[in-house]
C-alpha cells in the first residue's frame, strides 16, 4: 500500500513554516513533523544531508525527510557552506557580511538539500536547489537565519525585505521542494 504520510525532522520552525507554506495543499501525502535537533558531521553538502537522514530513519525507524541549508560564499570556495548555523550563531548577520571584507567577490549560493530515506537501511535520496545572490549589509527582518544579508540575484531587496510569498517563489528551498514534489507525484 502507498505511504500516506511522511514525517519532516528537523528542530527548526522557521523551515517548517516555509516548506509548509510553500507545499500548500498540492503535496500528494500528509505531512506531519517531528521536532528534533539531528547530529551534522562534517563533509560536503551531500554528505551531510545522507548522514543526517540515516540517522533521522534510525531514531524514527521509519520514512522520513530532512532538510540542510547551506550558504556558500564564493570568493572563500564554498564556504562556510554546510557550517553557516555555527557561523551565524557566533558572528551574527553583521560578521557574516564582514567576514568578505577582504575580497571582492560578495557572490554566494543558497542551497537547500532535502534527503528522503525510504526506511530501507542506507537508502536516501536527495533534492536540491539553489539560488545565487550576493552577501550584502544586514537589511529587513532578522526573524530567520541570513535572511537580511542574502540579497537574491535579479532583485534589489535581501530574502529578509521581501515578502513571504516573494522568498518563497523563487528560494532555494522552493526550488529542492519543486523537485522532491515532483518525485512523490510521480513515484505514488
Ligand atoms: O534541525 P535542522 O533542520 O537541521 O535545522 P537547523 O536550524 O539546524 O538548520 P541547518 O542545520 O540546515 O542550518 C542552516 C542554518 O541556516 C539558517 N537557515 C536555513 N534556511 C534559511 C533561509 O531560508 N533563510 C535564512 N536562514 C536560513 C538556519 O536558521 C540555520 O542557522
Ligand atoms: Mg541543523
Amino acid at each position: 500500500m502507498a505511504q500516506k504520510t511522511l514525517t519532516f525532522v528537523t528542530g527548526n520552525i522557521k523551515k517548517l513554516e516555509e516548506i509548509k507554506a510553500i507545499l500548500g495543499n498540492s503535496f500528494p501525502l500528509d505531512v506531519t513533523n517531528y521536532k528534533l535537533d539531528l547530529p551534522e558531521l562534517q563533509g560536503e553538502i551531500d554528505e551531510v544531508s545522507i548522514k543526517k537522514c540515516q540517522e533521522a530513519a534510525r531514531i524514527l525507524n521509519k520514512p522520513v525527510v530532512v532538510e540542510d541549508t547551506s550558504l556558500c560564499f564564493n570568493a572563500l570556495k564554498g564556504l562556510p557552506g554546510p557550517y553557516i548555523k555555527w557561523f551565524l550563531e557566533k558572528l551574527k548577520p553583521e560578521g557574516l557580511h564582514k567576514l568578505l571584507t577582504g575580497w571582492e567577490d560578495k557572490s554566494a549560493e543558497a542551497v537547500c538539500t532535502f534527503a528522503y530515506s525510504s526506511g530501507i537501511e542506507g537508502d536516501v535520496q536527495l533534492f536540491q536547489g539553489k539560488t545565487s545572490g550576493t552577501i550584502v549589509y544586514p537589511r529587513g527582518t532578522r526573524d530567520f537565519g541570513w535572511d537580511c544579508i542574502f540579497q537574491p540575484d535579479g532583485y534589489d531587496k535581501t530574502y529578509g525585505e521581501l515578502s513571504k510569498e516573494e522568498k518563497n517563489k523563487i528560494s532555494h528551498r522552493y526550488k529542492a521542494l519543486d523537485k522532491l514534489k515532483t518525485h512523490f507525484i510521480e513515484n505514488i
